[in-house]
């Protein structure tokens, strides 16, 4: 691309107003691959139906736990290292027992087919893509079956589960997916009723025919494709499907029924955390559903902290939403995360370009981290503790064009 004088502030070109992250290049008319995440949130508004990117963006409310969980990184100043001979950097680690290519994976979101045809089946082979080797959290609302997944995936494969009225559902999904080789179950635990997603209400959001809970046989989908104005047909599907009664004594009940490590999804206070680490649980996810669920609740990386000092070690603990940049991914590993799971972003690369989306928004986050890592004087894992932040009063407003326009505009 020619230099046309871009501005250095905004990415923007002065006389065609275009961006070069994003736009196409008028020499080629070739759109050129986005230089970050965020352009790929681009690419994939332009592609997919307006309910569907609503549906995929929305959180609950007034969207402020959205906001809260990227303001939260802004806050948070590296304090880098020098001298530290960064000639190699190490990224891989393990997560219950496996080894993967970088702290990284996939957070569990529903009916990928949503972005692209494939569905799950063009995320596992990203992520298990040369170099990346990392986990997927498989919804149990997946559009693609178990066995179709575990055939293509070369990374963990981790079930997420809801707590479902009907336990003999929930139990043969379990052991389905026990059969299929998959690693871990991972209960999420901040949807006893779904939060109050007013983008897809608005935009009247269902399930377009042919895309269906494949692993649930028909059990749970079927009204989703009604559209009926006025309410979320996905608070009803939530509604009629969720068991809001589920508590700490039903956590037993799981764990008889399956030899899997057990983790926790949406952790955000030392309490819980601290209750689950007792309990024995495997693991625990920081989030607060990419804000989808209570809004108003605290960002996670403010979450994390109290959370690993609760757990003490007993377990490791994971955290979810908002990760944009690689030095995200390193102020969430700085604080006592094990690992960080990826949501809409890689249902933004799905949208724009399928498998090889997918793969280059976790291959950008993996490669982004590594030159932070470099960059910090931290060229291994084990070297990250608290010492490597400072907060600070917010970082000056990024670099607008890089950054996911509709997340910063209200429902
Ligand atoms: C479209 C969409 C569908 C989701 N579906 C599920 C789901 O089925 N189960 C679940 O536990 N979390 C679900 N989530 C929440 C994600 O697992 C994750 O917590 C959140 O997206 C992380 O934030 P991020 O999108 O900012 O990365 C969904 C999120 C989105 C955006
Ligand atoms: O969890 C979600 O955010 C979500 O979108 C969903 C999808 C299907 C059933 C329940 C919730």
């Amino acid at each position: 691309m020619t230099d046309t004088g871009t501005d250095p502030v905004t990415g923007t070109d002065p006389v065609t107003g275009t961006d070069p992250a994003t736009d196409a290049d008028p020499a080629t008319d070739a759109a050129p691959r986005p230089l970050t995440v965020g352009g790929y949130a681009a690419l994939a508004k332009d592609r997919l139906p307006a309910a569907t990117w609503h549906y995929f963006q929305g959180g609950a409310g007034t969207e402020s736990t959205v906001r809260a969980n990227r303001a939260a990184y802004r806050q948070v100043r590296l304090r880098p290292r020098v001298l530290a001979d960064v000639s190699r950097c190490d990224l891989s680690t393990t997560v219950l027992g496996d080894p993967i290519g970088a702290p990284l994976g996939v957070a569990p979101m529903a009916y990928h087919q949503l972005a692209c045809a494939d569905g799950e089946v063009a995320t596992v082979r990203a992520a298990g893509g040369s170099g990346l080797r990392v986990p997927t959290i498989v919804s149990i609302f997946a559009s693609r079956t178990f066995e179709d997944l575990a055939a293509e995936a070369t990374g963990p494969l981790w079930l997420q589960l809801y707590w479902l009225h009907r336990r003999d559902v929930l139990r043969t999904v379990v052991r389905r997916a026990e059969a299929a080789g998959f690693r871990a179950l991972v209960l999420t635990v901040d949807t006893p009723r779904l939060g109050r997603r007013l983008r897809e209400v608005r935009h009247g959001f269902h399930l377009p025919p042919g895309i269906a809970a494949r692993n649930l046989d028909g059990e749970v989908t079927g009204f989703l494709h009604d559209r009926q104005d006025g309410s979320s047909a996905l608070a009803r599907h939530a509604d009629a499907f969720i068991d809001p009664s589920l508590s700490w004594s039903d956590l037993d009940w799981l764990r008889e029924q399956t030899r899997l490590p057990l983790v926790l999804k949406g952790v955000l206070t030392a309490e819980d955390a601290a209750r689950a680490a007792g309990l024995g649980i495997d693991g625990i996810v920081v989030s607060n559903h990419g804000g989808r669920q209570l809004d108003g609740s605290v960002a996670t990386l403010d979450a994390l902290p109290e959370v690993v000092a609760a757990v003490g070690g007993r377990c490791p603990v994971f955290l979810d939403g908002g990760i944009r940049h690689g030095t995200d991914v390193l102020k969430a590993l700085a604080l006592g995360a094990r690992a960080v799971f990826v949501g809409r972003p890689v249902l933004w690369g799905l949208a724009a370009d399928g498998e090889a989306g997918a793969r280059e928004v976790l291959t950008l986050l993996r490669d982004e981290l590594e030159d932070a890592m470099a960059l910090a004087g931290r060229p291994s894992l084990a070297a990250l503790g608290p010492e490597l932040l400072a907060r600070g009063p917010a970082a000056a407003a990024p670099n607008e064009s890089y950054e996911d326009p509709d997340l910063r505009k209200g429902p």
